[in-house]
């Protein structure tokens, strides 16, 4: 997926601290309902331990409230403002996923521009040059001859970043004492072992064990008894490690978002949940290569001092039982945060809502098969079409379930799919942030961006590399108008996610920023003449405009002028979700800092041209 597409969620150089500074706070201690933690209790790092010294002083690690008895959370005593780097850290390891091994450095997780060194032995890795080559050696060394023995045995197979990662930590706690901090962060990370299901066959009992049995084969064990090499004991420590791998491994993502791989971080795995997150963890990009990749934990909301810092682990434009389904299956342990459990003077959640049909202005809870009797929460009419509602609902979902799965195999199937839902949808009266038409908004938004043919050198900066390879020549075909229509149906596809996402993202949310950034980009593509208009399908609001133009996207002038509006909107919030002051809203802020600057003066020369133009008429003569 391109740097633009996939949207989708991480310092100061003061944070780290010396020992004398850590902050973990002694009220992690046991109580008789709450012996320690919600997973297995034993495990949380007693009071005046000595790990996590790279938290800055600012910052403590002590009981939450938040996570409802289910062990520690990091919380801030001093006030905090949206934008704030809260600390930024190394993870202890990190994986590419396969489909990224080629494009991306294995050590720094830089983009490789088509310039990376591959490792000649696995023929499997890349690195940017040699420096990041040394600095992985030391563990590819294992990893390589173990990805090699693997490939061998599964017809040239690649194992997954989980397994991969996983052995990382086996073997650098072989290398590391088991007694090591950086050992005992990892066993110190949550497990939930002791609450699995009892039933071999459950979906986390099985994963567990598939992931036990995988990482054996990847390192190349013979006999449980080998673990203890490892600093693993039994082969029920063994799926203690995987419970804490799953149940604390971050994302590592591109600075626009795109998903790279997997990583843990035991401290910043201190952090709990809310969907309705004060904190966001983005990997902005903004530190030399050899520090990379750097996650970063930054304020979304103002936070005020004792507040505890929270994070959301799942995407939360998705509805509340989406989301708790997905919490208790990987985290084992439900929300109750004001999003899960609003009061009920709460207005309606809009990933659950419709127009009214009345067109009262009002709106009405989605009905489902439980709740089919819902009301305009302004007229009060109820919905009278429920079955029609449900239908395109679930056709919606079953598109969705599709298109995601087609998005890489087949994506103009994808395309045709999610582009054939939307007015569907739309028509059945879901309002542009409910689910699933947000999720298939955005992913069309995404497809389109994706295959966008090239009409110009400068649309190619809104493809990455990796987009650019994966549909070269697209335009060859295409006329000059057809080229237009492809960018035009992006633009509306790209307004239709913002407007979306802007219901539901605080100010400032990193997929926001972004999402904004990709509108605003594609709009500054070119200021096309007025084109002869076709009539065509519904035109979304435009984000930002009261008024809608006849025509959308606008050419001309007007056009540039919103493509300024929109980047400089983006900008703003980039410098929130991925970190002002140095951040400078991280990759992507810079590089929309410089589209602003070019557009200003695009605008100025515009401008100038019109007055010259005005002064070069010939004045009407007074009296005539
Ligand atoms: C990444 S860890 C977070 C840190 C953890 N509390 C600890 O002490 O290590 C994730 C686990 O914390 C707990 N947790 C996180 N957020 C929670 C919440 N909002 N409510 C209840 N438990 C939560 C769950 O047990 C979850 O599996």
């Amino acid at each position: 997926m391109s740097d633009f597409s996939k949207l989708k969620q991480k310092r100061m150089a003061k944070d780290t601290r010396s020992l004398a500074n850590r902050r973990v706070e002694p009220d992690v201690q046991p109580t008789s309902n709450n012996p320690g933690g919600g997973g297995d209790k034993s495990m949380f790092p007693l009071p005046n331990s000595d790990l996590y010294s790279s938290l800055p002083s600012s910052l403590h690690v002590r009981a939450s409230k938040e996570a409802n008895g289910n062990g520690r959370g990091i919380h801030t005593s001093s006030y905090r403002k949206p934008g704030e780097v809260l600390f930024s850290i190394r993870p202890h390891v990190a994986a590419l996923s396969n489909d990224h091994l080629e494009g991306y450095c294995s050590n720094c997780f830089g983009p490789g521009s088509g310039s990376l060194r591959r490792c000649t032995a696995c023929k499997i890795v890349h690195y940017c040059d040699s420096a990041c080559q040394s600095a992985d050696w030391s563990l590819h060394k294992q990893e390589c001859a173990a990805v090699q023995r693997w490939s061998s045995s599964n017809l040239g197979t690649i194992p997954g970043d989980a397994i991969r990662c996983l052995g990382r930590i086996l073997w650098r706690r072989q290398k590391r004492e088991r007694e090591s901090i950086w050992a005992r962060e990892i066993d110190a990370m949550e497990s939930h072992r002791t609450s699995l299901s009892k039933d071999p066959n459950s979906r986390d009992s099985q994963v567990y064990t598939q992931l036990a049995h995988a990482i054996v084969r990847f390192i190349g064990l013979n006999s449980p008894q080998e673990l203890a090499e490892y600093g693993v004991d039994s082969a029920a420590d063994l799926v203690d490690l995987v419970s804490r791998f799953t149940t604390n491994t971050f994302t590592i993502s591109t600075p626009t978002l795109t998903s790279l791989g997997a990583c843990v971080s035991p401290l910043i795995a201190l952090i709990n949940h809310s969907c309705d997150p004060n904190a966001v963890v983005v990997f902005p990009r903004v530190s030399s290569k050899d520090q990379e990749p750097l996650m970063h934990v930054i304020a979304l909301k103002p936070i005020e001092p004792n507040q505890e810092i929270l994070t959301a682990y799942v995407d939360t434009t998705l509805p509340r039982d989406v989301r708790q389904k997905m919490l208790r299956e990987t985290y084992h342990f439900t929300c109750r945060c004001q999003l899960c459990t609003p009061p009920p003077e709460c207005p309606l959640d809009l990933r659950e809502a419709m127009f009214c049909a009345k067109k009262c202005g009002g709106m009405c809870l989605v009905p489902t098969e439980a709740n089919s009797l819902t009301r305009c929460t302004k007229c009060k009419s109820p919905v009278k079409d429920t079955d029609a509602v449900l239908d395109a609902i679930r056709v919606g979902q079953e598109a969705l379930d599709k298109a995601e799965a087609l998005q890489f195999s087949n994506p103009q199937k994808s395309i045709q799919l999610t582009t054939k839902l939307i007015p569907i949808l739309t028509s059945a009266g879901l309002v542009p942030a409910s689910h699933p038409l947000l999720a298939l908004c955005r992913l069309n938004t995404s497809l389109l961006i994706t295959h966008l043919p090239s009409m110009d050198p400068s649309t190619e900066e809104i493809r990455s590399p990796e987009i650019q390879d994966a549909s070269p020549g697209v335009s060859q075909t295409l006329t000059p108008k057809e080229v237009q229509q492809a960018l035009d149906d992006a633009i509306r596809a790209a307004t239709r996610s913002g407007t979306g996402l802007s219901h539901l993202l605080v100010e400032g949310h990193p997929v926001r920023g972004i999402a904004f950034a990709e509108l605003g980009k594609l709009l500054s593509v070119d200021e096309p003449a007025p084109a002869d208009v076709e009539p065509g399908p519904p035109q979304p609001q435009p984000l930002g405009m009261h008024i809608k133009p006849p025509v959308y996207p606008p050419s001309g002038p007007q056009r540039l002028k919103l493509a300024y509006e929109m980047l400089v909107r983006a900008r703003n919030e980039l410098m929130i979700g991925f970190g002002g002051g140095k951040n400078e809203g991280g990759e992507v802020g810079r590089n929309v800092r410089q589209l602003v600057v070019d557009l200003e003066k695009e605008l100025n020369v515009w401008k100038t041209g019109v007055r010259n133009v005005i002064q070069d008429q010939p004045r009407p003569v007074s009296g005539k």
